[in-house]
């Protein structure tokens, strides 16, 4: 291996190819990149995984898929010993070798209607338990199906990944302030927009800062998490929509006793999982389950936000103590144990109708959160 060349500084995760390799988080987000393109990556001491949703090997085919436990529940394998163990990932094999058709039609749940014939499976040992968690975990980061083939034959050249890169990519503190404007909008005029990046995460957070800044008033602060459905198409499954207008609309009207807000719009659609796999948990929504078992069903977690980031926005941005606009608990915890002083929680209710009384009705009875 040559030597590094020229200045590449420290703290920007591209360390020069050196007898160390590429830096954790380098590997992690070519690893997320490879997830997204449908390459394969390569556990580094493991297998070879190729992801089920997005392969362009079409010919591959393999003995093995890595799928959930939630998925080998659906697909009745629970009762396996091998398959036995809540939130541990699965590794099955069938009657003969998965082709990439087979393999889709035993992943994904969205197409059990369409394929209602699958298996007999078999639960198999599974000896490399952590990497699988993290493999499912990467999918989970690219939006994708989390499943896999296993060392599949024609799978393409693989992208190495540690089970420590993982980590790189949930930590916020390379997240900096890139630039800002000002920004006039509906609900208020003096506005001013503020854009994050970090070098880690091609996800671009903003905030929007409304009316003048006060030293001695402390902001009325909203986390936002993006929505395209309902921010933007006006969506009825959800509260999204109202609830960022509602924000604004708030934050404009503290200005008039001088007050001010600071909303945060965070790039965690469907809290978590990306866009695509809410649309298929809004498919199994349709056969019946709610929010929480539809996300749990593709194998997903119900939440999977991470408020480190917001935390960190904050904190680049100046802001200690916070009045937060929320009925979520789990927000006011994960602000305070990073270090943000929520001093009030203040009740966010709106956009209630009747295509998300189901919706809100999950939120208050499973997710925990404060609503009538
Ligand atoms: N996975 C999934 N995500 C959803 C669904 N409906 C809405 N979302 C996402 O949920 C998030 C909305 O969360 P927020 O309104 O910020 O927060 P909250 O946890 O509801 O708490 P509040 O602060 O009280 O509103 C957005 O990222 C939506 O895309 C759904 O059915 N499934
Ligand atoms: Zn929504």
């Amino acid at each position: 291996m040559g030597k590094a060349v020229g200045p590449c500084p420290a703290d920007h995760g591209i360390r020069p190819l050196s007898e160390d390799g590429p830096s954790p988080a380098r590997r992690a987000a070519q690893a997320v990149d490879a997830l997204r393109h449908g390459w394969p990556i390569r556990l580094i001491g493991g297998p070879t995984l190729l992801p089920i949703e997005t392969a362009i090997a079409g010919q591959s085919t393999a003995q093995h898929l890595l799928i959930s436990h939630a998925r080998a529940a659906t697909l009745k394998l629970a009762n396996q010993r091998e398959a036995a163990a809540p939130e541990s990932p699965v590794l099955i094999h069938g009657a003969e070798r998965f082709d990439i058709d087979d393999a889709r039609a035993a992943a994904d749940p969205a197409l059990d209607l369409a394929y209602p014939m699958k298996g007999p499976f078999r639960a198999d040992p599974l000896d490399w338990h952590e990497g699988a968690v993290a493999a499912l975990e990467l999918a989970r980061i690219a939006g994708i199906l989390p499943a896999f083939m296993v060392d599949p034959e024609e799978g393409g050249e693989a992208q190495p990944f540690a089970l420590e890169d993982l980590a790189a990519l949930a930590d916020p503190h390379r997240l900096a302030i890139v630039t800002r404007a000002r920004l006039p909008v509906e609900a208020l005029k003096n506005c001013e927009i503020v854009a994050f990046r970090s070098a880690d995460d091609l996800r671009e957070h903003v905030a929007l800062i409304v009316g003048e800044r006060s030293a001695d008033r402390v902001p009325l602060v909203r986390l936002h998490s993006e929505c395209l459905t309902g921010d933007v198409l006006g969506s009825l499954k959800c509260d999204c929509g109202p609830q960022l207008d509602g924000a604004l609309a708030q934050m404009a009207a503290e200005t008039e006793q001088d007050g001010w807000g600071v909303l945060l719009y965070l790039r965690q659609e469907g809290r978590g999982i990306g866009l695509v796999n809410k649309l298929r948990a809004y498919r199994l929504q349709d056969q019946g389950h709610d929010t929480v078992d539809a996300n749990q069903r593709l194998g997903l977690p119900d939440e999977a936000r991470d408020f480190g980031t917001a935390a960190r926005m904050l904190d680049l941005l100046g802001v200690g103590e916070v009045r937060l606009l929320t009925n979520n608990p789990r927000k006011v915890d994960a602000l305070t144990e990073r270090g943000v002083t929520v001093t009030e929680r203040v009740a966010h209710r709106r956009g209630e109708n009747p295509e998300n009384v189901r919706y809100l009705a999950t939120k208050r009875d499973r997710s925990g959160h404060l609503l009538p």
